[in-house]
Parts: C-alpha cells; structure tokens; sequence
C-alpha cells in the first residue's frame, strides 16, 4: 500500500537521504531505526507529503503523495515528533478542528469527536485546555489527530519520545492496537520498542537504508557463523575428550569453560534429595514417614527406596557415572561451539553427546540481538552492506 521508490532529498547544506526505495503492505507495522541525523524525519515528512523529494516517486494506494496529494494524504495519518496541537483549544474543539481540517463530513465531525475521546482514552479531558495536559495526554491527543479522519496508513515520528514508563506502556498498547486496523511505520530509537511492536525493521544509516527485513530474522541473517551455546551434564574430562576430538574432525571452534561451577551446580545428588525432602517435611509440618528416614535421622538416599526415589521417577538413575547415590559431584560443562560455515550442526551434537551418554542440559542458538545488528549497520560507513547487497532483502 506504501511504495517509496528510489527517493532522494538533498538540502541545500548537503546531506538528506540518498536511493530510499521500499515498499510496505496492508498491516504491517514496521519499525524505522537509525542514528541521530540518519534521515528518519526527512524521508516520514517525505511520505507524508510535507517534503518534496529532489528525486523518485512516494505512492499511497497507488495515489502519488505530491502530485496527488489530497487524495493521497486523506489515506496518511501523521504524528510529527513533536504534535501539531493548538494550546489554546480545549481537548474537543482541537479535535473539531482537525476532524474539519481533515475533511470529515460535518455530520460526522460531533461522532468522530466522541470516538477519539473513548478510543484515545482522553474521557472527562474533553473540556480541559491542551496547554494543561500532560506529556502522555498530549501524546494521545497528537495520535487522535493522526487517526481522526480515518487514514489507511500512519506515520509515527518517535511516538514515545520524552515519556515516562508508564506513559511508554500506554501508548505502546495504543499503538498496538492501532496496528490492527492501519499500517504503521514508527521511527523510534528505543530498538526494545521495535521488538514489541514491529513485524519488520528498515534501518537507516547516513541518508542511506542498510536493512530491510523481518525483527525476528534479521539478527540470523547477519551471522556469518553458527555457533550454539550449550550446557552439558558429567564428568568434566570426559565432556572435553567427546566435545574436543569432535569439534577438531569437524573444525568447529570449542570454547570449553572448565571454571569453577555456580553453586547451584555443584549440588551432590544425594544433598539435593535430602534438601528437597527435608523441604517437604517442613512444608508439610507431618512426623517424617521412618521409611523415608535412616538411622541417623536424615533421609534416606534414594537407592534405599527404588519406589519412593526422586531419581526413578524422573528417570535420571539410568545415566550412569552421571549421577550416583555416593554423593559423587554433579557436574556440567558450558561451552560456546562455533562453525565458520553457518552449517547446522545441532542434530549431529545431539547425537554425539547421547551416544556418549552425556546429557544436553541446556542448548542455546546464538543470534545477533537487534542492538548488535544496529551497532554493526550503523558504526560501518553508509552503503556498505546495502550495496553488497547482504542486508536488504
Ligand atoms: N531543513 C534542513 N536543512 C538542511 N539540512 C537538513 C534539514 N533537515 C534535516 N537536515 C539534515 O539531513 C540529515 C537527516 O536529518 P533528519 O532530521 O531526517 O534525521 P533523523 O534521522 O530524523 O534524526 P533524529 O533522530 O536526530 O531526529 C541530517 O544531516 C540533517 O542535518
């Protein structure tokens, strides 16, 4: 619905934006990301007919943004970074105002009023003057103003921008929520934001795009490696012999972390039993069941009782030399294993460690997060990895 074709903005000092080209469709909600000065608002002011481009064509539902630009922009909802609002207006006759501006028809102006009020939660502010409210009821009346005549695309310009947490939450649930029935592309710097409300992410880096693609995705799809994190359960040295001989065969890189364990790692399995039932006992303030308790008082270990053992019922006596009843170390290995050639070599691990009888406690895929691939778009020289055509799609 939105196709931004090879547009360019130069000012009369230099910079702008260079070659935007994307296209957005129905429903989405994408996120615009980029540093200070990159050209967030040059190419939103662009979109939303404020600004001509030197260069390419901005089409709305087909309709062009500057030759069409009535048509067009009665399909765009805008919200500049800081709201066009008129202090000495009162909530409702701001609103009268814009829905006039806009071209709703009179008879629809009082209704379409009453509905932005309840939607945009500014009940009971209707008669307050807009110079007295606060940052987020202002916020909220700036997106009235955007959406009042109904458009199919908006055009948040750092919606949250200034706004204290609970203020954030507000209007990102509003944003949510205007996302089920409008397109919305939102520039933000607050890349968190962009993971909770965003399908997609473009990133822009000196005028120029550097990204395009799905939030979710993108961090896989700048790895030029696979690499998993992983804990495994045993004995220390055997760990490293089966990790070790294997990554070498296959020339993975294997960072063993052999340190000292946490705590919580170090449990005997047998303390564990007595901590967990003597939790129990407490916990249920009953005499302690004799056959659950030997000679000495403490609970008896789990080999004394194969009916009542903690380790049967889950199954874990049969990894042997793994856990025993003779209060031997429970232990594991964290390693980072890394292929240069991005092969998946998850399945073939799996194998190999259950083979050995050796148990995946815990197996983690390492992904760039969104900060580490802004960082690396954006620290780089602009049109790098646009022009190698790596990073757009
Ligand atoms: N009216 C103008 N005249 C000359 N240069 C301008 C004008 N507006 C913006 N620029 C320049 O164009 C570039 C892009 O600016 P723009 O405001 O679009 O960036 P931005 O990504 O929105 O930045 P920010 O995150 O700081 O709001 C900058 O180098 C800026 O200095």
């Amino acid at each position: 619905m939105l196709e931004v074709k090879q547009v360019s903005k130069r000012y009369d000092g230099g910079r702008g934006v260079q070659n935007i080209d994307f296209s957005m469709r129905r429903g989405e909600i994408v996120g615009f990301l980029g540093p200070n000065g990159a050209g967030k608002t040059t190419t939103m002011r662009m979109i939303t007919g404020y600004l001509y481009p030197t260069e390419g064509i901005i089409t709305v539902d087909g309709l062009s943004v500057h030759d069409q630009a009535r048509k067009a922009r009665s399909r765009i909802g805008y919200l500049p970074e800081t709201p066009p609002l008129y202090p000495d207006l009162t909530v409702d006759s701001y609103l009268k105002f814009v829905a006039k501006l806009r071209g709703v028809p009179a008879r629809e102006q009082k209704l379409r009023v009453a509905e932005m009020v309840s939607r945009l939660g500014l009940n009971g502010r209707e008669k307050q003057s807009v110079r007295h409210l606060s940052k987020g009821y202002k916020q909220r009346l700036g997106l009235a103003q955007a959406i009042i005549h109904k458009p199919d695309l908006l055009v948040l310009d750092e919606p949250t921008s200034g706004l204290d947490p609970s203020q954030i939450i507000e209007i990102r649930s509003l944003i949510r929520e205007l996302g089920e029935n409008h397109t919305v592309l939102l520039s933000t710097h607050i890349l968190q934001e962009v993971g909770a409300l965003c399908d997609r992410v473009l990133i822009i880096n000196r005028g120029e795009l550097v990204m395009d693609g799905a939030t979710d995705e993108i961090g896989a799809r700048m790895e030029n490696r696979f690499a998993v994190t992983l804990e495994v359960g045993g004995e220390r040295e055997r760990i490293e012999m089966v990790l070790g001989q294997w990554a070498e065969a296959r020339g993975i890189a294997a960072e063993i972390r052999t340190g000292p364990l946490e705590p919580e790692k170090s449990l005997t399995v047998s303390s564990a039993i007595v901590e967990s039932d003597t939790d129990r006992l407490a916990a249920s303030s009953e005499a302690p069941d004799p056959d659950c308790v030997s000679e000495n008082g403490e609970p008896k270990a789990a080999s004394d009782d194969p009916e009542s053992s903690t380790l049967e019922k889950t199954g874990l006596q049969s990894a042997e030399g793994f856990v025993s009843s003779d209060r031997q170390t429970y232990s594991s290995v964290r390693a980072l294993l890394t292929a240069a050639d991005q092969q998946d070599f998850r399945v073939e691990l799996f194998r190999l460690l259950a083979d050995a009888d050796l148990p995946i406690l815990e197996l983690h895929k390492e992904n760039l997060t969104l900060e580490d691939v802004f960082l690396k778009l954006t620290s780089e020289p602009a049109g790098l990895p646009g022009k190698s055509g790596g990073e757009r799609k």
